[in-house]
């Protein structure tokens, strides 16, 4: 097994991707070990293997293979969507195909300019830098950050007070991969600097079906096809959660002395996970009853909402919410979140008398369809 990325997010470092080899197998297969070890070991290293986002992948291999053939570097590329989604794979892959080493950072780690200036000046030509949850970085940096995306410029300032001077500083060209949860809080003249803009959106069953069956390999779990569509379908269209779950299921299998991942350990494993039959999870489901029996359906504010779950406000904006919605047990609505019929029918409560019509039960097609492009 090749050196496994520590990369995830969280630290300025290099990451030599181009040479790790596709089939690298997650030996240990009865451990997780460090679990954002084996996550790094499952992620598609090329676009060719990155199985979902047929629009985001087909874009995004235009734009590379046009910079490849120009010689230059592309375009800044901003990635967004809910977590788990595949944006720090894919910023790997943009580097892998242009054969160039990334770089990664993130918003949080980024909190005075001269953080940025730092990581900005020691880039190589070509360089792809990934900067995870670029939304939360300091006001200064994201201007220094304007400044180099368009110029290839950072002014270092020597000194301090009025006799402050700025030093122009030129860089070589290198690509920007951003990746954000929250797109809607970028200012617009960062947002604009990207040539580049992908949004990943949940994936379709049939998708997930197809990394698990991947995952299995890579971690020696012999899994049939019952057992995986079982994971795929209650994995809330996220492949971060299926192969998380696949490692849950294999954990029941084996302790319980099953061979096989089939339908019946998956069921057994998710059901000890509190994982219900459409993949709503524990923080989902207290948020749907949350919304149904405190706020009777609401619309209720997300900072209220958040205070009746325990959770922050973001947490409950950024991973329940956007599922919940595309699943249609709740709406967005001016006056805040309300719960739909559907909220309501899943967790087996009648809505009080009153509730808005509009709020009827969305019609339920068994989980193929409704999720991805
Ligand atoms: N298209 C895909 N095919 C196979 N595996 C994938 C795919 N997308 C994501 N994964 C898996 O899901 C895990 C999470 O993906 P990744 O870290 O890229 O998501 P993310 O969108 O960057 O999440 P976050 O916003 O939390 O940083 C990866 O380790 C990888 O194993």
């Amino acid at each position: 097994m090749p050196p496994a990325p520590a990369a995830d997010g969280f630290s300025s470092e290099m990451y030599e991707d181009s040479s790790v080899d596709a089939t690298a197998r997650v030996v240990d297969a009865g451990s997780d070990g460090d679990e954002r070890t084996v996550e790094a070991a499952l992620r598609p290293r090329r676009l060719s293997e990155f199985p979902g986002q047929p629009r985001v992948r087909d874009q995004l291999a235009l734009v590379l293979e046009a910079a490849k053939r120009r010689g230059s570097p592309p375009d800044h590329v901003l990635l967004s969507g809910p977590p788990g989604l595949g944006k720090t794979t894919l910023a790997m892959i943009v580097a892998a195909e242009l054969e160039k080493p990334i770089r990664v950072t993130s918003g949080p780690a980024i909190q005075h300019a001269g953080d940025l200036a730092a990581v900005l000046s020691s880039l190589m030509e070509g360089e792809v830098l990934f900067l995870d949850e670029i939304h939360r970085m300091s006001r200064a940096a994201e201007e220094m950050l304007y400044l180099a995306m368009e110029d290839f410029r950072v002014d270092v300032i020597v000194g301090k007070g009025p006799g402050a001077t700025a030093i122009p500083l030129e860089l070589p060209p290198f690509t920007v991969v951003g990746a954000t949860t929250r797109a809607g809080l970028l200012p617009a003249p960062l947002r604009d600097r990207f040539g580049f803009t992908g949004h990943l959106d949940f994936y379709a069953t049939h998708d997930l079906v197809r990394i698990l069956h991947r995952s299995a390999r890579l971690l020696e779990v012999d899994a049939d096809e019952a057992g995986i569509g079982e994971i795929a379908r209650r994995s809330r269209g996220t492949p971060r959660i299926a192969n998380r779950l696949l490692r849950r299921v294999r954990d029941w299998a084996q302790v319980h002395g099953r061979s096989v991942v089939d339908q019946d350990a998956a069921h057994a494993a998710l059901a000890l996970f509190d994982v219900d039959d459409r993949g709503l999870d524990r923080l989902d489901r207290a948020v749907l009853e949350a919304l149904c029996r405190r706020f009777r359906g609401g619309p209720v504010g997300l900072g209220t909402l958040a205070v009746a779950v325990g959770e922050e406000a973001e947490t409950v904006e950024t991973v329940a919410e956007p599922f919940l919605v595309r699943e249609g047990f709740m709406v967005r609505t001016p006056r805040g979140r309300a719960a739909t019929g559907l909220a309501w029918q899943h967790l087996g409560l009648t809505p009080p008398p009153g509730t808005d019509p509009m709020l009827t039960p969305l019609p339920f097609d068994g989980g193929e369809g409704r999720l991805g492009s």
